[in-house]
């Protein structure tokens, strides 16, 4: 095992991860030239443009080192956005080391500070390494003096290299070598293994990926995932490469992968324990949480004739995404669609992105909520992750909201701003740590108010130096209102509101006049209404309009009135008819539009 390394890559987006990570693979022999082409550490287009690598992938890798000896080095991808920082965190775990990227042109930012001090609290070895020394603006000294104040480790020898140009780069696999442990694990113990991460694929069903902590993992072994209890008989064992190649045996210190047979993603779940069925471990190992989708959101086919097409591609989504959680709901004014829950915003979007862009939906979705837990007063207790669902205020003791740990990680001038804005939250300060010129403030938060637009709101106040993460921590009483709007009188279900009472007023009359500007002027006179219970707060008028794109132009440029018309309907695409008003899909998220009081 002395010849065993575990290492991850923090990276901020941009500083070279990927770049790194080919490099490091290539020269570690664990692919052709031409199968480096297309950068493999992140696969999915997606990814690429929005610069996040949301599932971990791994590779195996063996490298000769300048001491003679062969090293085994496991790469372990992490995820790089706050919905995701528990799977970070397992990623994490799984590993002894951590090459800490930075840009050396650029300097130590935001993104990276929460992920590093992660790795330092899970006492992982974090190794700095300067990168992009090739490019003019490289200021080594300056970086390794941020890395220093900022993070708080001991970068004087940080490796200096160009991913791009190889430079350098086996200096980093030496540093590696010397600064990281190896692993300690005993191969005769009982079997633990940590899942590092699982996703389906259609030939195998699916793929468990593991740190083997204890024990010995060998094929046709009876399994059992511990927080389920559901056990399976292996199939294959094998690495990534990255290309996946089948073993006889993963023994601890070890990282690879299981294939069981297993159909569904909800039994592997990341963060927990697999082990023998018939020797099973005493315990399983520290840190496994079950992750619940925290933000929830109507998601609705703009012609009610997908809806069959959205339910099948919702259905396909799910079998990689054990996170997604989707059940049929029916609006009044939508039809028919689904309620859908999410790890957080970004989660969110990336569901909603690739629903449109790979399955070809239209959709309309409704402003995200969190889940609220309301007592009546007939001792019934619910659960409501749709406003349109709270019952009559007067069947309503109480109703209590989720509330979050937030983490947050900015340089000293922008507490002031950080602290203004929290309080504007509804936060309240648990901690201030000073770490080097960073601090690091602690905060518990309605989580409603992280979903509105907070981790926005506080890039702004820290001109994007601020970094944050959050956990669930608990459900506390609130002085919440649910907000309708009406339409023409009529109260359109899917575009209520729940807002804290302090709040509401104030809140209802901005989203009015927000729809104002953004639905459309029609035919006739539009009202909108805002309203709590039957008390109306706020009202706006869209004026009629005799919209005809051809009036302009008479004279009969065919192919130019074809133009204006197909323009038009473009423009339709994302509207929903609702009675009789057009209503576009950001209407429906103008609560998350409007400004703080
Ligand atoms: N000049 C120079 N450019 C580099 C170097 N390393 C990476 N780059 C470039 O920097 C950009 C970002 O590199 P990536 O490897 O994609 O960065 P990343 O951290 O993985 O970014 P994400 O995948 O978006 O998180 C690319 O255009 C690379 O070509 C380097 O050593 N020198």
């Amino acid at each position: 095992m002395k010849d065993i390394r575990n290492f991850s890559i923090i990276a901020h987006i941009d500083h070279g991860k990927s770049t790194l990570a080919d490099r490091i693979i290539q020269l570690c022999g664990g692919l052709s030239a031409r199968e480096m082409e297309t950068q493999v550490l992140d696969s999915m287009a997606l990814e690429r443009e929005r610069g996040i690598t949301i599932k971990a992938q791994t590779a195996a890798l063996t490298y000769r080192a300048r001491d003679g000896e062969t090293y085994y080095l496991n790469l372990i991808d992490t995820p790089g956005h706050v919905d995701f920082s528990y799977e970070v965190s397992r990623s994490l775990s799984a590993c002894e080391g951590a090459l800490l990227v930075v840009d050396a042109s650029q300097g130590v930012e935001a993104q990276t500070v929460a992920n590093c001090y992660t790795a330092i609290e899970l006492g992982v070895e974090v190794v700095p390494v300067l990168n992009k020394i090739d490019l003019p603006a490289a200021n080594c000294p300056q970086a390794i003096e941020e890395i220093e104040e900022v993070i708080g480790i001991d970068a004087a020898d940080a490796v200096r290299c160009s991913a791009k140009t190889g430079e350098g780069v086996i200096d980093v696999l030496e540093a590696l070598i010397t600064k990281v442990p190896p692993p300690v694990g005993d191969p005769q113990a009982p079997l633990q293994a940590l899942i590092i991460d699982s996703w389906f694929d259609n030939y195998v069903g699916v793929v468990i990926l593991v740190r083997i902590v204890n024990g010995t993992l060998r094929p046709k072994d009876r399994i059992v995932l511990m927080a389920t209890g559901a056990q399976f008989p292996v199939e294959h064992i094998g690495v990534f490469t990255p290309k996946s190649q089948a073993r006889e045996s993963l023994s601890a210190g070890q990282v690879g992968f299981i294939i069981a047979g297993i159909k569904a993603l909800t039994v592997a779940k990341v963060g927990d324990t697999v082990s023998h069925a018939n020797k099973p471990a005493l315990a399983p190992l520290p840190g496994f949480k079950e992750v619940k989708p925290q933000v929830f959101a109507g998601l609705y086919p703009v012609e009610a004739n997908q809806y069959e097409a959205l339910r099948e591609s919702l259905e396909k989504l799910k079998l990689n995404d054990a996170s997604l959680q989707y059940e049929p709901e029916v609006s009044q004014a939508l039809g028919f669609g689904f309620r859908c829950g999410f790890l957080g915003l970004l989660h969110m979007e990336i569901v909603q992105e690739r629903l449109e862009r790979e399955f070809g939906m239209d959709l309309i979705t409704t402003a995200p909520t969190v889940i609220y837990e309301v007592r009546q007063n007939n001792g019934e207790l619910t659960v409501v992750e749709n406003p349109a669902k709270l019952p009559e205020p007067s069947k309503i003791e109480e109703i209590r909201e989720p509330i979050v740990t937030v983490n947050l990680y900015m340089p000293q001038e922008y507490v002031g701003s950080v602290i203004t804005l929290c309080t504007q939250k509804r936060g309240m300060q648990i901690d201030m740590v000073y770490r080097g010129r960073q601090v690091q403030l602690i905060y518990e938060m309605p989580m409603a108010e992280i979903v509105l637009d907070f981790f926005d709101k506080l890039k702004s106040v820290s001109r994007g130096y601020a970094s944050m993460e959050y956990e669930f921590k608990e459900y506390r009483p609130a002085d919440v209102v649910k907000v309708d709007m009406l339409i023409n009188g009529e109260k359109v279900d899917a575009l209520s509101v729940i807002v804290h009472r302090s709040q509401s007023q104030f809140r209802g009359r901005q989203v009015a006049a927000k729809m104002r500007e953004i639905i459309p002027r029609q035919m006739y006179d539009v009202a909108i209404q805002a309203a709590i219970s039957s008390h109306i707060i706020a009202r706006e008028n869209i004026k009629a309009l005799r919209k005809n794109v051809l009036a302009k132009c008479y004279g009969g440029d065919i192919s130019r009135k074809k133009k204006l018309l197909e323009k038009q309907k473009e423009g339709k695409k994302r509207m929903k008819q609702v009675g009789s008003v057009e209503i576009p899909q950001e209407a429906f998220l103008a609560i998350l539009r409007v400004e703080d009081k």
